[in-house]
């Protein structure tokens, strides 16, 4: 290993050293899902809001057990939405979710009793204080934290949020992102014939449709030709357009035209790492613009962009969300994998189930970082270091899923 390829590790530190988590914004609740809370939800009120039935039958009071056989005569009703309502004893008929008349206490299920006149019932069961009333505040009470900040909000928080009545939340500012795939091989227009020797430009759009699954916004997506002035006149527009964050595509290796190290040089920009001990995505570099965006210039073999946007573009994102770093799972390993000693290997796989309905990580084949097709049938990343050179099945190994606010979702049995 050449003494300037970085260790995973040493560069992942240097990325979150150079990551600044965002300010806060206000969001309203309609358009926050997905959004990261910044400032912890407090709930002004009590959830229930008032003592309330939990079934359809009578209300009743009582200083003790009530029992079987007792009889009442039905002095009132309460439905879902009426208002305050005192009450004196007696049997008051109620509904699901009915405010509890003032002055009763239990309810008892209309099934457990028998009518015996149109104003008169019968107890066919003891009721006890209480029973069958969900409190005022016996969910959530007043004053107290319901939704930490830091989680990323999804509907069972929206359900919360419309429940406490809150109109707007506040939630970490998106990064906002560039994407620049550099090539003059690659065409756009899926309506244009490709030239010998051209192809699609099949990272652009994996990168616009990740980056937002990871808490980012897209603010601006080009491609440039293989000229390191064309690249410094699009890196200028995408920080036009509010990119504090740039991701480029290609150029970053050891070819004629990989042209954004110079590219980036000239304009005065600070490379804080150009080659990883990775694979794939060897290559991959980090430098700070003038005016402290941040660029990774990822390698252009499409597994390298993949790993380069998971473990390097990820992390730094999780910063600026106000995200902790993440927690790998644990898996064993399918099937026996080996591989070349010094380098991190980022192995697209497959968590899959067997029969029983246990874990386990496939690592599939077609690792080479050009092959796409495996991509698309893989669920999560699993990592081998770079101290190990050979795994038996059943090895424990990190598992990452596609994104890192994204679990991965076990697919068909083994059998
Ligand atoms: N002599 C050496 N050659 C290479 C080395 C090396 O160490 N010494 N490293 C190899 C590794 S590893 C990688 S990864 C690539 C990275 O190269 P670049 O970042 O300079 O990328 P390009 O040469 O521009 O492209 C590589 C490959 O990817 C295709 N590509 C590029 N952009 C796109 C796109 N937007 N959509 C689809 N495919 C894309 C491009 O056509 C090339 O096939 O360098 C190795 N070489
Ligand atoms: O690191 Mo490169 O992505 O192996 O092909």
């Amino acid at each position: 290993m050449s003494q300037d390829t970085l260790a995973y590790e040493d560069a992942l530190r240097i990325v979150l050293a150079a990551s600044r988590a965002l300010p806060a914004e206000t969001c309203a609740m309609s358009a926050c899902l997905g959004r990261v809370l910044a400032t912890p939800i407090v709930s002004a009120m009590d959830l229930p809001p008032f003592d309330n039935s939990a079934m359809d039958g009578f209300a009743l009071r009582g200083d003790a057990l009530i029992h079987a056989g007792t009889e009442l005569d039905i002095e009132g009703e309460q439905a879902a939405g009426d208002g305050l309502t005192q009450a004196r004893g007696g049997a008051w008929e109620i509904m699901t979710g009915a405010r509890l008349p003032d002055g009763l206490d239990r309810v008892i299920p209309v099934e457990q009793t028998e009518r015996l006149s149109p104003t008169r019932i019968r107890l066919l069961a003891d009721v006890a204080a209480a029973q069958n009333v969900r409190h005022a505040g016996s969910d959530v009470a007043r004053a107290t934290t319901v939704i930490r900040a830091g989680t990323t909000l999804a509907p069972q928080h929206l359900m919360l949020l419309a429940s406490l009545g809150m109109a707007e939340v506040s939630v970490a500012q998106r990064p906002r992102v560039a994407v620049l795939c550099t090539g003059r091989e690659l065409v756009d227009d899926p309506a244009q014939a490709l030239a010998p020797g051209q192809i699609r430009n099949s990272n652009g759009p994996f990168l616009a449709a990740r980056l937002p699954l990871a808490g980012a916004e897209v603010v601006h997506v080009e491609t440039v030709g293989d000229d390191a002035q064309a690249f410094a006149a699009a890196l200028q527009r995408a920080l036009a357009a509010g990119a504090r964050l740039i991701i480029s595509s290609g150029a970053v290796s050891m070819g004629r035209y990989d042209f954004v190290p110079q590219a980036l040089e000239r304009i005065g920009a600070q490379t804080l790492f150009h080659k990883v001990a990775i694979r794939p995505g060897k290559p991959l570099l980090f430098a700070r613009l003038p005016g402290d965006a941040l660029l990774f210039g990822l390698p252009g073999n499409p597994i390298a962009v993949a790993v380069g946007l998971r473990f390097f573009v990820e992390p730094a994102l999780r910063v600026m969300l106000g995200l902790p770093a993440e927690t790998p799972l644990r898996m064993p390993l399918f099937n026996a994998y080996s591989k070349k000693p010094r380098l991190r290997f980022h192995l697209k796989s497959r968590l899959r189930i067997d029969g029983e309905g246990r874990l386990a990580i496939e690592v599939l084949d077609g690792q080479e970082s050009y092959r796409i097709r495996p991509l698309a049938d893989a669920n999560a990343w699993a990592i081998v270091p770079a101290e190990i050179d050979a795994l038996a099945p059943g090895s424990l190994v990190d598992v990452y899923g596609p994104g890192h606010l994204e679990f991965p979702i076990p697919s068909e049995n083994f059998a």
